[in-house]
């Protein structure tokens, strides 16, 4: 496998008004690692999702949508706890609100003997996200067995939630995954601030190489990236022009998968990233995070330009 995706999908269902007055719910799939594995898969990359689904139909859904995006899915096992899902309304406010329907979902009930039956240890990539370590303790257990697997392959993103743990939670799989990845995408300061107490991106850059990353990305939304490289200094990379923004759920992942592909066939973190960029501002035209891929023609167009 070119890149492997250790997490849960999620049915989504998004309205256009606040939860408490919304009737009519738009579904599609995503989370964070479905996100990022359907847009690592649209750049030709060999993507296998690891993770585990409902015995229920929203279980063979998001199976088949998997498969119709090239995503891999033998290592989508179905067992116990139902799918895992989301409902998402727009706040008065312009924010999203989130509710998550997964407590005890089957990917919660995943632990290290999933990765053990998985292609991790011998994937050119491997990502791995806070969410999948913060839906329960054996996900936990798993995202660190993982690392160590596949150490020195790894991209990690924290994506912190405080909905599904606390910060000293998420900073302990930080602190423990950092040392094992070639690459650490850290939101600023969504992530940076609750798990390392820090909001100026040059900062965030530093503490997460002291950490052991041997590379690090600072998403900053549509001020970009600051990207670091072991021993160099931070660079600062501007986004793309997004042509039309509808919705900027799964920016992140987005960038974060195609990056994994780009890491996966020999480019540098700078060059994975910046095409993760590409592909993360024509995301930005779909609805939720895997309503619109973008072409690796997409892409080179928009590094040339
Ligand atoms: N409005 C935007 N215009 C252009 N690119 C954007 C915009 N919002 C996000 N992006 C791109 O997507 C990347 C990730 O977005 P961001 O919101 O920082 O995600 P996350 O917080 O999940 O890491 C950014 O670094 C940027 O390259
Ligand atoms: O909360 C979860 O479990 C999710 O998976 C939610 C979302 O699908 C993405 O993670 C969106 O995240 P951003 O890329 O930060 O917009």
């Amino acid at each position: 496998m070119d890149v492997v995706v250790l997490g849960e999908p999620l049915v989504e269902f998004s309205a256009d008004h606040a939860l408490t007055e919304a009737r009519t719910f738009h579904l599609s799939f995503s989370g964070d690692a479905l996100n990022a594995s359907v847009a690592a898969a649209a750049q030709g990359a060999r993507v296998a999702l690891v993770t585990r689904v409902g015995t229920d139909e929203f279980g063979e859904r998001l199976i088949h949508f998997a498969d119709g995006h090239g995503v891999d899915s033998r290592w989508m096992t179905r067992g116990e706890g139902s799918t895992g899902a989301y409902v998402i309304g727009a706040d008065p406010s312009g924010e999203r609100a989130f509710v998550y329907l997964r407590h005890g979902s089957a990917a919660s009930r995943m632990g290290p003997q999933d990765v053990d039956r998985s292609p991790v240890a011998t994937a050119r990539v491997v990502l791995l996200s806070g969410i999948a370590a913060a839906i329960s303790d054996s996900c936990a257990q798993a995202v660190r067995h993982a690392a160590a697997a596949a150490s020195g392959r790894i991209v990690y993103d924290p994506n912190f939630r405080s909905r599904l743990t606390t910060a000293e939670d998420a900073a302990s799989v930080l602190r423990d995954v950092a040392p094992h990845s070639a690459l650490v995408k850290i939101s600023c300061p969504g992530d940076s601030g609750p798990l390392l107490g820090l909001t100026d991106p040059y900062e965030v850059a530093r503490a997460c190489l002291r950490l052991g990353a041997s590379a690090v990305a600072v998403t900053l939304g549509e001020n970009g990236v600051l990207l670091a490289e072991g021993g160099g200094e931070p660079v600062p990379i501007p986004a793309f022009r997004a042509e039309l923004i509808v919705d900027q759920t799964g920016a992140g992942d987005v960038l974060a998968g195609t990056a994994c592909a780009f890491l996966s066939r020999g480019s540098s973190p700078a060059d994975a990233i910046r095409a993760g960029m590409a592909a993360s501002a024509i995301s930005l035209s779909g609805r939720g995070g895997t309503g619109r891929q973008a072409t690796p023609q997409e892409i080179e167009n928009l590094l040339r330009s």
